[in-house]
């Protein structure tokens, strides 16, 4: 079977400085994909024009920086990560090229050759957070996925992770002992079902 090599990481955008280049519809749905995980993000988006979408977020979310202008090479001075998502080919190659002679990492939107890394889809139940990559072949297998990974996990999950939070805090004991009691509590999520007893007439 054919193996996935992406290597997922979970970036802090509210410590990094990214720059989309392109207002439309797939620059403004990356965006709101950062702003629905991280929306401290901060973020600066360079275009010609912006649907009235992204200038609506712009509004709600103060660290959103809109630029109204051609992309130029300056644009991606003190970026962290680049997302290129006009809709001129030549141009996304470009900022390609700019970007990979900044050694700044980035994504041309829906054209895997050229990204250094892709936006996965992603389930969210409170302190938990599950990235999915389908390594390109389906985004939308992607998405539905996360449908029914985010009905299926019970939202008294965030319950647990903050009880297992305080115990983590309390455990006394060198770092081994620690792993050890932790793994002992959380057995229980992994041992298999017990067998239901046939009920008697
Ligand atoms: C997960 C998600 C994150 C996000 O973007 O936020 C994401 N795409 C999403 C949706 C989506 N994208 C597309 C459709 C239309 C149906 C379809 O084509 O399937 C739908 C479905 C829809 O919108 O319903 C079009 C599309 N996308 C790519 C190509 C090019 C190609 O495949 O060659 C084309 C064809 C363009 C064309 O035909 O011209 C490529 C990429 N899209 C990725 C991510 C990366 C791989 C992730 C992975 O490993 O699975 C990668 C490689 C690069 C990147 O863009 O980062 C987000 C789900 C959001 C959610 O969870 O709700
Ligand atoms: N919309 C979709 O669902 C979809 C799906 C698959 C692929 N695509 C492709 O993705 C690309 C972007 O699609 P879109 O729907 O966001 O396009 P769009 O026309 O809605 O937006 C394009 C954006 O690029 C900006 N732009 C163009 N030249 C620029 C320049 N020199 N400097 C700065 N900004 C510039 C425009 O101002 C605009 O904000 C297109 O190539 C499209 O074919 C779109």
């Amino acid at each position: 079977m054919e193996e996935n090599h992406l290597f997922p990481v979970f970036f802090k955008l509210n410590r990094l400085q990214v720059l989309v280049v392109g207002g439309g519809n797939i620059g403004h749905e990356k965006v709101n994909a950062m702003l629905q995980n991280c929306p401290e993000g901060n973020i600066t988006v360079v275009a010609i024009t912006f649907l009235p979408e992204l200038e609506q977020l712009a509004k709600t979310f103060h660290n959103i920086t809109l630029i109204e202008k051609p992309f130029s090479c300056g644009d991606l001075l003190g970026k962290d990560l680049v997302i290129a998502a006009t809709n001129d080919r030549a141009l996304n190659t470009c900022i390609w090229e700019k970007a990979k002679a900044s050694k700044v990492l980035i994504n041309v939107a829906d054209t895997p050759e050229l990204c250094d890394f892709y936006l996965g889809s992603v389930v969210q139940k409170g302190n938990l957070k599950i990235a999915i990559s389908t390594n390109g072949k389906s985004p939308t297998v992607a998405k539905r996925l996360k449908q029914v990974l985010q009905e299926a996990i019970p939202n008294t999950l965030d319950e647990v992770l903050n009880k297992l939070h305080i115990i983590r805090d309390k455990l006394k004991g060198d770092f081994a002992a620690k792993v050890k009691e932790l793994n002992k509590i959380t057995e229980v999520l992994v041992a298999p079902a017990a067998e239901e007893t046939p009920k008697e007439d």
